[in-house]
């Protein structure tokens, strides 16, 4: 069973995970976000949202310090980003599609996640050794370690990418499309393991291109147009419309509803056993 340091079983409005204040950022000389503010209460699920190009991995990436803020401010747990230091409360899972994957084993993998709990040069300690196994069986996939990351299913190399995350004992989980070219049944299982961490304390943020399964677990959607905050607030005002009954001048114009995407490189059966994922 992995630990978290401090449940928090209902999202606060007192105390937030992640705060950004009127951010922008510049790439290359362009400007990529302006003006950008949201609050993440502590305990709650939300999703960032917005057609490609909105500026979605940009803002993730500003908020973990990965790329500079021209103006504005953003603080984590509390604490001005400059000065935050407890890098292994957050979890981040990156696009699975950015990563070379190849010569790694699962084990390999989500035992990269325990690096921030070691001191340099020091050898794996029992407990690495508990939480990465508590991961893998979290996501359904005990007993994988040493299976090479290409041999699984996108759905399956996805929910390693989350055990990874997962091994740090994270109180913030990041996720950027965990759900992009991943099978129905994967969808479901990345939900599912969701579901339980959340309702065990865990805040996420969740980068996603559609709800699907996860709709019904998520508290707030905030969504980029163009790398501005266009709506922030209700899942239900993203969720039910097909997207050609958007309006054209709605923030969500450009956003995708998918319902069962296929996963082209799908050869296995994705699904977390039951108990197995909890
Ligand atoms: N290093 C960079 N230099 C210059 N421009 C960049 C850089 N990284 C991203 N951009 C631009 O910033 C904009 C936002 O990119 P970003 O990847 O944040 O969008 P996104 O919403 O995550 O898109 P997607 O859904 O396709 O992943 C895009 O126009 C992109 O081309």
């Amino acid at each position: 069973m992995l630990t978290h340091p401090a449940p928090r079983p209902q999202p606060t409005e007192t105390t937030s995970v992640v705060e950004v204040a009127g951010v922008t950022v510049r790439l290359g000389g362009q400007p990529v976000l302006h003006d950008v503010s949201l609050r993440q209460p502590t305990g709650s699920l939300l999703a960032l949202m917005g057609a490609n190009g909105s500026g979605k991995t940009t803002l993730v990436r500003a908020l973990l310090g990965l790329v500079p803020v021209e103006h504005g401010s953003v603080s984590l747990f509390g604490t001005p980003l400059r000065r935050f230091r407890s890098w292994s409360w957050i979890g981040y899972v990156p696009q699975r599609s950015s990563l070379t994957l190849r010569n790694a084993t699962v084990g390999e993998v989500v035992m990269s996640g325990r690096l921030g709990h070691r001191r340099p040069f020091s050898l794996r300690s029992r407990r690495d050794r508990e939480q990465v196994g508590a991961a893998l069986e979290r996501v359904g996939l005990a007993g994988r370690e040493r299976d090479e990351m290409t041999h699984l299913s996108g759905g399956q190399q996805q929910r390693a990418l989350i055990a990874r995350a997962l091994a740090a004992e994270p109180r913030l989980l990041v996720m950027d499309e965990p759900l992009a070219g991943v099978d129905a049944a994967s969808q479901h299982a990345v939900a599912d393991v969701l579901r339980d961490l959340v309702a065990e304390g865990l805040s996420a943020m969740v980068v996603l291109h559609e709800l699907g399964p996860l709709a019904p677990l998520l508290d707030r959607a905030v969504v980029l147009t163009e790398g501005r905050v266009s709506h922030d607030g209700a899942v239900s005002a993203v969720d039910c419309t097909p997207e050609h009954e958007i309006h054209e001048t709605s923030p969500l114009r450009g956003l995708t509803f998918l319902e069962h995407p296929v996963d082209p490189d799908h050869h296995h059966d994705d699904r977390v056993p039951r108990g197995g994922a909890s």
